[in-house]
């Protein structure tokens, strides 16, 4: 809110935003704009998160969090987390493999922060699907308190936001022009790829509420309104689920059906045998108690003389105790006794 010099009114503005983070716990803000990317981008989405805003706003705070601190870990932490912990749950039906990279943009610099070289990027590799976490560099105007860095910075902060603005404005209608926009940034090549309609992308603002700070906040909400308000084209994307998982899905059928014809077969063809040895006999029973008891998970049948004699012995054991537990029931109300009885038994 300003007061207009000329009128005694003051002056408001409005924004169109998602959502406002104050005073809000690391776990809420992962939550509500992070917590998702893992799923998404494992079916098949690209997924760019921008933390964005003037320097000393916390977006190093909201994007990586604080060191050795697990209650205030940011969103890089916990999206890590949570990828292990899903590609654990997938492990019977995917193989996931991640990949990871930790890049510092500086100028024309592009440097690996995990090996410290330079390098060039591969940004057409295809069948990869990626979660851009990027921080962008901290904007501001020299000379202002709040502002400790230095004018070369700060000039290329305050260019990387213009870029940043131009593409998202080209965005929608992609033409030549955007493509000069792409060429003259390398944080706009690295993300290409994954910067498209068809991408989800969550841009988080950060600005510093004083008076101090006014104007460049007003320049923060103009552009996050800005992009908030594009509203990408509607495409219809079939999804395809990952060949791996098909292939493991289908195996799993595959195998099931021939267990079961397997079975199948062994009925149909075979002649129960007329005699059986009486510690086969017993070795049979000894597993159906085992079976009932709970100590074995499944009987495994071998022939139909195996499945005929089971069938005996689990009538046997019906003819010999249920009578006593319809007794027992008629004693008692208890039902868990009952229980506990037949167990013992
Ligand atoms: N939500 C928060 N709660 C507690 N402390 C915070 C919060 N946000 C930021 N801070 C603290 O404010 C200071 C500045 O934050 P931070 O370094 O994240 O800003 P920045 O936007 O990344 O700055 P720059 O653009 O200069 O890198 C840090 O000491 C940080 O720990």
């Amino acid at each position: 809110m300003q007061r207009d010099k000329q009128s005694k009114h003051p002056i408001y503005w409005a924004f169109h935003i998602d959502g406002i983070f104050h005073e809000m716990s690391q776990d809420k803000v992962y939550c509500a704009t992070a917590k998702d990317l893992v799923e998404k981008s494992l079916n098949g989405i690209n997924c760019i998160l921008i933390g964005y805003g003037q320097t000393g706003s916390g977006k190093s705070f909201t994007i990586g969090g604080l060191r050795n601190n697990w209650e205030h870990r940011g969103i890089v932490p916990r999206l890590l987390s949570d990828m292990f912990m899903e590609k654990a749950n997938r492990r019977k039906i995917s193989n996931i493999r991640y990949r990871l990279s930790f890049i510092e943009l500086r100028g024309k610099n592009v440097v690996d922060l995990l090996t410290q070289k330079r390098r060039i990027f591969n940004v057409n590799e295809r069948g990869v699907f990626k979660i851009h976490i990027v921080e962008m560099a901290g904007t501001g105007t020299v000379g202002k308190s709040s502002c400790w860095k230095t004018a070369v910075d700060l000039g290329m902060a305050n260019l990387m936001k213009i870029q940043l603005e131009q593409y998202f404005l080209h965005l929608r209608k992609p033409s030549m022009s955007t493509y000069s926009v792409i060429r003259s940034s390398n944080l706009l090549k690295l993300l290409r790829d994954a910067f498209t309609v068809t991408s989800i992308i969550r841009f988080i603002s950060h600005v510093r509420i004083t008076r101090e700070d006014l104007e460049i906040t007003l320049s923060t909400m103009r552009m996050t309104a800005k992009i908030a308000k594009l509203k990408p084209i509607k495409t219809i994307r079939h999804i395809q689920p990952q060949t791996e998982l098909i292939v493991q899905q289908l195996r799993e059928q595959v195998n099931t059906l021939k267990k079961e014809l397997e079975l199948n077969d062994m009925f149909l063809h075979q002649e129960a045998l007329a005699n059986i040895s009486k510690s086969r006999l017993e070795q049979i029973c000894r597993d159906v108690i085992n079976f009932l008891q709970g100590f074995i998970s499944e009987l495994t049948l071998f022939n139909v003389t195996h499945a005929r004699v089971l069938v005996n012995v689990v009538k046997q054991l019906y003819d010999k105790f249920v009578p006593l537990i319809l007794c027992i029931l008629d004693q008692s109300s208890n039902l868990n006794l009952c229980i506990l009885i037949i167990y013992v038994i």
